[in-house]
Order: structure tokens, then C-alpha cells, then sequence
């Protein structure tokens, strides 16, 4: 059998990008690719993108001469590498102005899913919004998509209570932009979002850099 080749980080860090790029090609109907093509895309040197290519799993992804590499086969490739939920239906609890303003950003379809529906503890709040229905947080139990389990929380009321619902229902991953203390059950992720965390190491950089 052959030797399972080691993975740079480095190598890893770029699939993902190749893997939107990629999604961006095949939606709007490119079949087929060259290294070079993808290059200018994505900036990456054309030989580190071949180079990076050949640790995907599949015989397929060998490019061929004239005609490249074949987008969905390339994308599975680098979807199986990644091990990611690329179509992921994620919820979005809390409409108002940040909640808005991502809803608005809606774009990842090409590389981690979408937000499928939102909910909003004001009533006036239901409807749509960018195209994307709004539910009353009270209809959370039976309005909650198939096999969610990613929220995002840009609420700024009963948190915890909310992440219990959340949990309930299946929720693992948690994108928390509220700036409240919450606790997740073991086999939950949170991953927080904070604008004046960012700040704060900005400065600590700018700090270090002027120290040198
Ligand atoms: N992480 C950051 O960098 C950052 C930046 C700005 C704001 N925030 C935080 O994000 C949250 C939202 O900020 P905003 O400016 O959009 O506030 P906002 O008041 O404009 O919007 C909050 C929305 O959430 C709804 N809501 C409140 N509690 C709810 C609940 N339990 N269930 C469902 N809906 C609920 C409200 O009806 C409202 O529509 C706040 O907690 C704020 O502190 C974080």
C-alpha cells in the first residue's frame, strides 16, 4: 500500500480557498479548469496549486493536458479532504442591526452553507428579510430546519435560555456575537465574535511592532 502523505498546515490552510473558488466556477457552469485559471483567482501560485492537488485523495484530480481538472470532481476531492459541511443550513437568532447586516452578507454558499431562516422575539420582525424568512423566536421548536446545527446569536435578551433551546434541538456550533456569559453542555462549540477583542490584539500587535 502507498504511504499516506503528510499534510503541511500550510497546504491545508489553501483547500478551503481552492474549495470557493471552485464553487464560484462550477456555479456558474465551468466544467473544467486550469491550474493557471485558478491561480489568478485565488492568487496562489500555479505551482503550489498543483503541488497542494496532488495530496487529494481521488485518481480524478490528476489534471489532464489541454483540459485541466474537472471542477466537481476537484470540489469532492477537496470537500472529502476537508471533512466540512459545505451545505450546511445554518439559523440566525436575533434581527436587529447586526443580525441584518448578516443576513445581508448571506454569501457563503460556496463554502460553509447558508443561513436557511431567522428568528426575532419582536413580532414585527416576521417575515422576510433579504429573502430569508423570519420566524418568532417563540415558533423556534417548530420551525427549526432539518439537521441545523449551527446558530448564530445576535440577540441581546435571555441568552442562556435561548442557547438551551438551541441545544435542544440539536444545535453544536454556536457563533455567539452577543457579548453575554452563557454555558454549553460538553459536545458544543461556541465560537465568539467580538469586535473589541479584535481591537485590543490589534493594538497589542501595532504595540509589538513598534517596540521592535
Ligand atoms: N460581537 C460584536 O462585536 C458585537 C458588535 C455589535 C453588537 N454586538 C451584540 O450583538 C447583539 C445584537 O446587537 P444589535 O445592535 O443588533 O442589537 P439590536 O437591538 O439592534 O437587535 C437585537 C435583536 O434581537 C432581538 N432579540 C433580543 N433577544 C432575543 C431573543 N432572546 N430571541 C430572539 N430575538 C431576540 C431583538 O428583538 C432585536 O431585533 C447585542 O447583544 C450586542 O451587544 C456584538
Amino acid at each position: 500500500m502507498a504511504e499516506k502523505k503528510k499534510i503541511s498546515r500550510a497546504t491545508m490552510a489553501r483547500f478551503p480557498i481552492y474549495l470557493k473558488a471552485l464553487r464560484a466556477m462550477g456555479h456558474i457552469g465551468k466544467d473544467n479548469f486550469l491550474s493557471s485559471e485558478l491561480a489568478e483567482v485565488t492568487h496562489i501560485q500555479d505551482t503550489t496549486i498543483r503541488r497542494d492537488f496532488g495530496f487529494l485523495p481521488q485518481k480524478e484530480t490528476l489534471g489532464k493536458r489541454g483540459y485541466g481538472y474537472d471542477t466537481n470532481h476537484m470540489i469532492e476531492a477537496l470537500s472529502e479532504m476537508l471533512g466540512l459541511g459545505l451545505d450546511e443550513s445554518i439559523i440566525l437568532i436575533g434581527v436587529g442591526n447586526l443580525g441584518s447586516a448578516i443576513l445581508k452578507y448571506n454569501r457563503w454558499k460556496y463554502t460553509v452553507g447558508k443561513i436557511v431562516c431567522a428568528y426575532d422575539a419582536n413580532p414585527d420582525k416576521v417575515g422576510s428579510v433579504y429573502g430569508i424568512d423570519i420566524y418568532n423566536i417563540d415558533d423556534l421548536e417548530t420551525s427549526f430546519p432539518d439537521k441545523c446545527k449551527i446558530a448564530i446569536l445576535c440577540i441581546s435578551d435571555d441568552v442562556q435560555e435561548t442557547v438551551n433551546r438551541l441545544v435542544k434541538l440539536g444545535v453544536k456550533g454556536i457563533v455567539d456575537f452577543t457579548h453575554n456569559h452563557f454555558v454549553v453542555p460538553k459536545g458544543v462549540e461556541v465560537q465568539s465574535v467580538d469586535v473589541v477583542v479584535a481591537i485590543q490584539e490589534l493594538e497589542l500587535k501595532m504595540k509589538a511592532n513598534e517596540e521592535e
